[in-house]
């Protein structure tokens, strides 16, 4: 396994999950965002995660959450964080972590260098960040649009929690976003797919390779 961490994102079939997990993934994203083509139901994750060895985390990606909402996830027992995706302020995204017991991961969306700062506010409240790349205005999705930032913004920034980097990565494109960055974990939805919302097993397998040849 590589030294760098790998999220696989929006996975919804029991072959695309084992492909993630056999290739190396440390974690499994499962959107649960309806107007997503990667959207999953509570009880669908919970039957996707069930095979999943108990070293590989499983993290459901949301979006401005209800606790209603959440309560579903949680109960469906199969989660090891939470991936808040949406506009949660630090002390929403810190309730959320209280109430529920899980690991709160933050994704900021990222254009301009204010974008990386303003993620300060977060230390304490959240357990990871996720720079990711900040979607158009009205886009019908806040992220796993296989768009990417500029990761020069990153260079030489010190983040204090641990964070990971998000955005339009994929085999082609990773060592050369690791070697700027310098991400200690990677999250690719787009760029494992052949079509929106379809993984496949072979650009899976690809992509981890190539973040463990970094
Ligand atoms: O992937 C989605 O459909 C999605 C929908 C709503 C909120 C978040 C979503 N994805 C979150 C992720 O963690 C993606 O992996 C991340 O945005 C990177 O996506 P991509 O640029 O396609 O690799």
């Amino acid at each position: 396994m590589s030294r760098i961490a790998i999220k696989i994102c929006g996975l919804s079939t029991p072959d695309t999950v084992g492909a993630a997990v056999r290739a190396g993934a440390a974690y499994l994203g499962f959107v649960h965002f309806a107007k997503s083509p990667r959207h999953v139901e509570a009880e669908q994750i919970r039957a996707l995660a069930a095979p999943v060895p108990p070293h590989v985390g499983r993290v459901a990606v949301v979006v401005d959450p209800t606790d209603d909402m959440l309560a579903q996830l949680a109960a469906a027992g199969a989660l090891t964080a939470l991936q808040l995706h949406g506009k949660e302020s630090p002390e929403r995204a810190a309730a959320i972590r209280a109430r529920f017991g899980l690991p709160v991961w933050k994704a900021i969306a990222v254009k301009a260098r204010g974008d990386i700062a303003a993620a300060d506010a977060y230390a304490g409240a959240v357990d990871r960040l996720l720079f990711d790349a900040k979607t158009p205005d009205g886009a019908a999705l806040p992220g796993g649009m296989g768009l990417r930032f500029d990761w020069t913004l990153l260079r030489g920034v010190a983040v204090a929690t641990p964070w990971g980097l998000s955005g339009g990565l994929s085999a082609d494109n990773i060592a050369e976003a690791i070697r700027v960055t310098g991400a200690p974990l990677v999250d690719v939805s787009s760029g494992v797919e052949s079509a929106p919302g379809v993984k496949d097993v072979d650009k899976i397998a690809a992509f981890c390779k190539a973040v463990a040849a970094c």
